[in-house]
């Protein structure tokens, strides 16, 4: 997926991704990563995600997207004061515990997430075509401390049955990415197609949400 497809979603508000409320598999399941209040977190691909500011309750936030609309509407529909400024290549838009910095993921260097001790993964990874995911894995294992635990949240579906995005992602690939540096916990498995009719419409006959707790050390 090229910066453009995102850009022009995001113009278009075709963001059927974004969630009215916080993620119940957030809310359900942080409590199990070994992070505490003042840890500082990570929101990979944010989006205007208002799981942000459930964790903000607990963290300082810091999230990266790509797309200005979104970065300014997380700000504005949430009515937080907030202050632009510049961060390298990145535009940064801060409140006082969330900052996002907007720009592309792939030129985020170690220095801007040194302090970060847990990652929450949510319609990211699978916001990525195969090929890319091989390097969103490498790159964040390059940016990240080496001691951090991540929440992630995947869909799997028969991927003939629909183009992503999202993509189908097996516990098998989860395995495949991660395996080598990280350790995988499997905390949840649920059948979700009864309550997404977006992609019931897409003629999907299945489809799971799975819960992985995964720590590098
Ligand atoms: C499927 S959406 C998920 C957003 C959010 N995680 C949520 O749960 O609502 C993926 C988001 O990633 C952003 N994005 C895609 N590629 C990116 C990149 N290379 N760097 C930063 N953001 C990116 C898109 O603009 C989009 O907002």
């Amino acid at each position: 997926m090229e910066p453009e497809f995102w850009h022009q979603r995001w113009r278009d508000n075709l963001t059927g991704f974004h969630l009215p409320g916080v993620n119940p598999q957030l809310e359900a399941f942080w409590s199990h990563l070994p992070v505490e209040a003042g840890d500082p977190v990570f929101v990979p691909l944010c989006g205007k995600s208002l799981d942000m500011l459930w964790l903000a309750e607990r963290h300082p936030v810091t999230g990266v997207e790509l797309s200005p609309i979104a970065v300014e509407a997380f700000f504005e529909e949430n009515d937080l004061q907030h202050r632009p400024s510049q961060a390298g290549r990145f535009s940064l838009c801060e409140s006082e515990r969330i900052r996002i910095l907007c720009g592309d993921l792939f030129d985020l260097q170690p220095d801007q997430l040194a302090d970060i001790r847990a990652v929450y993964d949510r319609a990211s990874l699978i916001a990525l075509p195969p090929d890319m995911r091989p390097r969103y894995v490498s790159h964040l294992e390059s940016i990240l401390p080496t001691e951090v635990d991540m929440l992630l949240i995947t869909l799997d579906y028969p991927q003939e049955q629909m183009g992503g995005p999202p993509f189908a992602v097996s516990t098998g690939e989860v395995a495949d990415l991660f395996g080598a540096d990280w350790s995988i916990e499997h905390l949840h498995e649920d059948d979700v197609l009864a309550r997404e009719a977006r992609f019931r419409e897409r003629g999907i006959s299945h489809m799971t949400e799975n819960v992985f707790h995964l720590q590098r050390r």
